[in-house]
């Protein structure tokens, strides 16, 4: 554990759960109701609102908006567009889920119309990230086939010519934001047999640049160690992947900053 990074995101951790943030989430049929009772559990105040007839404007109230591609169509592309753009203007952090962008030319050509307006953050799977970057990846559809190391390289270089943190996530997670590198350990191997868990983990870090705006760099650590953390006491009482469920969203209501520094695995490179 590096002392310092762990002592900012526990700071961070409560300040999150003592300002309950509102975070704007477009994101995917699946996501919507796991994710939303995540943000509420970890200490946030979620809004899915996805219509490009609102999603503008409510980009701009919010504290952060959260873009994710899961289940995507055209009138969800103008929404998440609209949203973008609003955010922008408003000086509102974004962060951008290419949930399996490299499996189909239109959910390809979303993610590069999205990249143009600049995300804050960009967190994916390893596949996700690697494919991001240019490179052949393992990843068929939403569930990464590759390691997180393989990606890093992929990462610092997307972080660079984006000028945004990525996060890779997977046994252990990989954050950059081109220049420093970090790990973060922990969670449960469950938790990628949770469909979903990622794309709550994309909201929960729009939850912590809303409260971090000028340091999205330490808030993506803090939501990632949030998750591994929360992840690592529902692993102790989860029998499988059904009660791991209701477990992390208790883990995640239940825990103190005592718990969150002991626990938290973080690692500068
Ligand atoms: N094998 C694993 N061990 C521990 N934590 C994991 C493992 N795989 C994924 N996670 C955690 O699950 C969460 C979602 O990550 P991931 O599965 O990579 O996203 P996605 O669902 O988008 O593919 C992250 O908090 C990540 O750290
Ligand atoms: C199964 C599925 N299909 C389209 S979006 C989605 C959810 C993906 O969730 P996650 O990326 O968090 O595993
Ligand atoms: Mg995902």
């Amino acid at each position: 554990m590096t002392t310092d990074l762990s002592t900012t995101a526990t700071g961070l951790f409560e300040k999150m759960r003592a300002t309950n943030p509102l975070v704007h989430c477009i994101t995917n049929y699946v996501a919507m109701n796991y994710a939303a009772n995540v943000l509420l559990a970890a200490g946030a105040s979620p809004a899915m609102v996805h219509t490009p007839e609102e999603a503008g404007e409510f980009a701009a109230i919010a504290g952060a908006l959260t873009v994710n591609i899961g289940t995507l169509s055209p009138h969800w592309v103008e929404g998440m567009i609209a949203a973008a753009k609003s955010a922008n203007d408003a000086g509102k952090p974004w962060v951008l889920d290419p949930v399996a962008h490299f499996a189909t030319t239109y959910r390809r050509d979303t993610v590069a119309r999205l990249l143009k307006l600049n995300p804050t953050v960009i967190r994916g799977n390893a596949s996700e990230i690697i494919a991001l970057g240019g490179g052949q990846s393992a990843g068929q559809g939403v569930d990464s086939g590759d390691p997180v190391e393989q990606a890093e390289e992929a990462a610092r270089t997307l972080a660079s010519a984006q000028k945004a943190i990525v996060a890779v996530t997977g046994e252990v997670d990989f954050v950059t934001d081109g220049t420093r590198n970090v790990r973060i350990a922990g969670g449960s191997d469950l938790m990628p047999k949770i469909t979903a868990m990622g794309c709550s983990l994309t909201a929960l870090v729009g939850a912590y640049t809303a409260i971090a705006k000028d340091q999205a760099f330490e808030a993506t650590i803090a939501a990632l160690t949030n998750f591994a953390v929360a992840g690592s006491i529902a692993a102790k009482s989860a029998n499988g992947p059904a009660s791991f469920m209701t477990a992390f969203v208790d883990g995640l209501h239940n825990l103190d900053a005592a718990t969150f520094a002991g626990t938290a695995r973080i690692e500068a490179l």
